[in-house]
């Protein structure tokens, strides 16, 4: 097990500046489960960092109350120092903090386009009257939402049909989408929970050369992702989390190395080989894609569907 020691978050702050999101000692119970049990972290602006963990060790939950969607019972949450915790989704995502979903959410029956347009109406400046009214001003914002969602899709790679809809569009440019609507939003923080899921190798590599251009633009990154290979590759930090809690921080090579780790998702009573099967699927193989899905340890499966006791909200909330 291993913690930052005081002089670590000094120079950490050092390297990144203060840092964008600080997440300190959050606490999230539902019923009598305890989804997250004292967890800190924190991202730095323009910094890359993935959050790693066995099944149901917190991660999804974790970025829900970083994103309004539930509303921790402890702890606090800050964004560039400002205090969000037990904000609502619309408040944070105002803040500069965008996310995607382990299952695309997107507008089903909208056109892809109209899709990334969405998003860019937290900044668009469109009052009720120029809507009603059809204002110069209210095309001339219509025709900027316009051109940044197709500068967007550009951004992204999307190969389909942009006025069709989006439900008929493939898995892979859905993620696409989604990600497009996210930046739409104009980030400074984006997360993006379990990107590579369902997505082919050559689409994983895309991907990853997606995540380092989103960072370039100036935009923190915070990952969750199962895919080993990935996580080692563009990870400037991975923080490691099981039953709640941060067990391990530091370097993806740091982490590999880090016993607590492996022992994390394997489970305390794996023989031998089981933890150099474990060892290797941590490592990731050098390659994305090279890790494969990385499970076992923790045995319930989260998601972001409410099934009682904590609070839950929805995005329109
Ligand atoms: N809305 C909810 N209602 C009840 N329990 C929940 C809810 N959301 C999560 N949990 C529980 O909280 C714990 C953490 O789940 P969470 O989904 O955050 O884990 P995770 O690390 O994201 O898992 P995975 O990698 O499988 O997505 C699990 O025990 C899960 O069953």
């Amino acid at each position: 097990m291993r913690r930052r020691s005081g002089s670590e978050e000094a120079s950490l702050r050092k390297e990144h500046g203060t840092s964008l999101l600080q997440v300190t000692e959050l606490r999230l119970s539902f019923g009598g489960v305890r989804a997250i049990d004292g967890l800190s972290f924190e991202v730095g602006a323009g910094e890359i960092v993935s959050v790693i963990g066995p099944n149901g060790a917190g991660k999804t939950s974790a970025f829900n109350c970083v994103t309004g969607f539930y509303k921790p019972t402890g702890g606090s949450v800050l964004l560039d120092g400002t205090p969000v915790t037990g904000r609502r989704p619309a408040a944070i995502a105002a803040l500069g903090v965008s996310r995607t979903f382990q299952n695309p959410r997107l507008f089903g029956e909208l056109s892809v386009l109209d899709n990334v347009r969405a998003g860019t109406h937290l900044w668009l400046r469109q009052s009720v009257f120029d809507a009603l009214l059809h204002t110069p001003r209210y095309r001339r914002s219509e025709q900027e939402a316009t051109d940044e969602a197709h500068r967007w899709l550009d951004f992204v790679g999307l190969r389909g049909e942009r006025a069709g809809l989006v439900r008929n569009l493939p898995y892979g440019e859905r993620r696409r989408v989604e990600i497009a609507r996210a930046l739409a939003r104009r980030p400074r923080l984006l997360l993006l929970d379990e990107p590579a899921a369902g997505l082919n190798h050559t689409e994983k590599g895309e991907l990853l050369d997606l995540i380092r251009r989103i960072r370039e633009l100036g935009t923190a990154i915070a990952l969750i992702e199962h895919d080993m290979g990935l996580v080692m590759e563009v990870s400037e930090r991975v923080v490691v989390l099981n039953f709640g809690r941060e067990i391990a921080v530091g370097g993806p090579a740091e982490v590999r190395r880090d016993p607590a780790v492996v022992e994390a998702y394997l489970g305390r009573d794996a023989d031998e080989e089981e933890l150099a099967a474990a060892r290797e699927e941590v490592r990731g193989g050098g390659e994305v894609g090279g890790g494969g899905e990385v499970g076992g340890g923790g045995s319930v499966r989260g998601g972001d569907e409410a099934r009682g006791g904590g609070k839950v909200r929805g995005e329109g909330d």
